[in-house]
């Protein structure tokens, strides 16, 4: 087993705070991982993320073999030197996307078939397929299996069917991933809502043998408590010695009750994608700066936040550029969120140190459910 030494520094309840050594740098968990669908942390410079403190970020299959071509990305050096970002790099294999964006899709037990959404044209993917694409052509660290994000609600028949499917095929994405020194394969557990598929689908991950396990499946609508109840289940049947990844999730709440309950990596297009919409996140819910409460107020979006946009720049001047519809308001609220994303999971990971994560927790919901904005 060649898995990233993964070094757990301190345990509180089931909050675990530690690292992952990779070949490209540490990723301190638990750990958010800003989303770079299309080769880019939209309207954020790398140099940005960095700053803002994500160690990893997300790549996309789906997204890089239909524009620009896995190929070519490969010819150009591969996703790190093409999108200049030197740390690690996790991709998502691409099942889920072709569900979410692209139309006429086929599903067989050899892959899934499906037309682009971008200009029609037709593709393939198939377990080998899409671990050739992660792993040879963009370079990823980690690469994630091919697999059916099972639809919510699903019958229990129809979940199980799902999840046995996503088993097989992580048995082919293994076989062709091999054992490789520098990379790494995740294993996603599925099963829907139904806890004795859930064990199924990670003892049978288990049996396999993977570097790290993804929690999928959730955040399809299913609500927060199911969520949370799928995770009361499931981590714990997971090996205490490997990184948990919830994939899709979430907002702030959602990143506290997960790590409460074992969770090591998150990502979310939340905090970029809600930032395009001019909304500001912060520990009382998001803040929508087109509001007219803001338009003479004079004061920083977080001044406990080191990062220009959540620092320097006043809520009035940020209102002006949402209400004109100015590209530096995106450019300002993403950076802004991406930094509180990556702030919050500081704190996690000292107060958890501490073993003070009970008591971070309970202010963090206290701040949360309050209306103060
Ligand atoms: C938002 N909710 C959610 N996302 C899920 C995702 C996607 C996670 N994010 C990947 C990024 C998305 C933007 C482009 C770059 C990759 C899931 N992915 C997989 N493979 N399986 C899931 O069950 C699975 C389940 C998910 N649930």
């Amino acid at each position: 087993m060649t898995h990233f030494p993964f070094e757990i520094a301190a345990v509180d309840g089931a909050a675990r705070t530690g690292r992952i050594q990779t070949p490209r740098g540490d990723i301190r968990t638990p750990a958010f991982m800003p989303v770079g669908t299309a080769a880019t942390v939209k309207a954020l410079y790398p140099e940005q993320v960095s700053e803002a403190g994500a160690d990893i970020i997300l790549g996309n299959t789906y997204h890089l073999m239909l524009r620009p071509g896995a190929e070519r990305v490969h010819r150009l050096g591969g996703l790190h030197r093409f999108m200049r970002w030197s740390g690690p790099i996790l991709t998502d294999s691409g099942g889920f996307q072709v569900w979410s964006l692209s139309k006429l899709r086929q599903m067989s037990e050899e892959g899934v078939t499906f037309k682009s959404h971008i200009d029609g044209s037709a593709h393939s993917l198939t377990p080998e397929r899409s671990i050739e694409i992660q792993a040879d052509l963009l370079g990823a660290d980690i690469s994630m299996q091919l697999d059916e994000c099972t639809a919510f609600p699903s019958p229990r028949e129809e979940a199980e069917r799902s999840m046995e499917m996503s088993l097989r095929w992580a048995k082919r994405s293994k076989a062709a991933f091999g054992e490789r020194e520098t990379q790494n394969l995740f294993g996603i557990v599925q099963g829907s809502t139904f806890e004795d598929l859930r064990r199924r689908s990670a003892e049978g991950l288990m049996e396999i043998g993977f570097d790290g396990y993804a929690i999928g499946g959730l955040a399809v609508g299913e609500g927060f408590e199911a969520m949370c109840e799928v995770l009361d289940f499931t981590t714990p049947v997971l090996p205490l010695d490997r990184p948990r990844y919830l994939m899709g999730v979430g907002k702030p709440v959602d990143l506290v009750e997960s790590v409460a309950r074992g969770v090591d990596m998150f990502d979310c297009v939340m905090p970029t994608r809600s930032g395009r919409h001019g909304q500001a996140w912060s520990d009382y819910g998001p803040v929508n700066l087109k509001n007219a409460r803001f338009a003479e107020d004079d004061t920083p979006l977080n001044a406990a936040i080191a990062c220009p946009a959540s620092r320097d720049y006043s809520r009035a001047y940020i209102h002006h550029l949402v209400r004109a519809g100015e590209y530096l308001g995106s450019m300002l609220l993403s950076w802004h969120n991406i930094a509180y994303y990556e702030d919050l999971m500081a704190r996690m990971r000292t107060a958890i140190a501490e073993g003070e994560f009970e008591a971070f927790r309970r202010g963090f919901l206290e701040r949360w459910h309050s209306n103060e904005k």
